[in-house]
């Protein structure tokens, strides 16, 4: 079968996993070319490091920020800083691209005024992992999580709000967006381990971009 590399079988589909959580199956496809050229300036000035946990493990996903703010995290704890600390300088400037992309997907899910002052890549090999976490180091909860996924297919667990909770898998493809916010906010999410899948356009590796509104 012809790969297409502008819609995946499910293009256009909404898909309500909770009461304010949304798959919008296909919704930054048309963004992809635009968001992989910024990530290969971006990893310029910030490139993909892996973190240490405070638990004093490291993470099998390597990460990078741009925006206002950024997140990190090391043996002390999680948190989001203004500058990177592996410069000691600020972050990228947020691409109006992730701006407009993130703030008309939060639309579409129900969340109108999402203004995104931090967005963390994760990138993914085949075998990296995310582990069942709440995004919690924001200020505010009101505003939703938006998650956009680039390369790679990956199984995405969408817990609740107790870590024990049994977790639904959803599969995301290339141009899946996934947004939550209001009272599926603290839900625990994960993925599981990638499979070796390579993308017509990124091979073996899987970008996640999720935006924020931290400070
Ligand atoms: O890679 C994903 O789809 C999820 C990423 C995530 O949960 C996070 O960065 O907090
Ligand atoms: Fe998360």
């Amino acid at each position: 079968m012809m790969y297409d590399l502008f819609a995946n079988e499910t293009t256009g589909e909404h898909e309500q996993i909770g009461p304010a959580a949304w798959v919008l199956r296909g919704y930054a496809l048309a963004y992809a070319p635009e968001l992989l050229n910024a990530i290969q300036i971006l990893e310029q000035i910030s490139p993909f490091r892996h973190m240490t946990t405070p638990g004093g493990f490291t993470m099998s996903v390597a990460l990078t920020n741009c925006g206002r703010f950024g997140w990190s995290s090391d043996e002390s704890g999680y948190r989001y800083s203004q500058t990177d600390p592996l410069s000691g300088k600020a972050w990228p400037v947020m691409p109006d691209i992730f701006m407009k992309l993130a703030s008309e997907a939060a639309a579409v899910a129900g969340f109108p005024r999402f203004q995104p002052d931090a967005c963390l890549v994760n990138r993914y090999l085949p075998g990296s992992r995310l582990s069942l976490h709440q995004d919690k180091d924001e200020r505010d909860f009101s505003a939703p999580i938006v998650s956009v996924s680039l390369g790679m297919p990956a199984v995405f667990l969408f817990g609740g709000l107790k870590r024990t909770d049994k977790a639904r898998r959803i599969p995301l493809l290339h141009g899946d967006v996934v947004v939550w916010g209001g009272p599926d906010r603290l839900r625990y999410h994960g993925i599981l381990p990638l499979k070796d899948k390579p993308h017509p356009l990124l091979g073996s590796v899987r970008l996640n971009f999720t935006f924020r509104e931290a400070g």
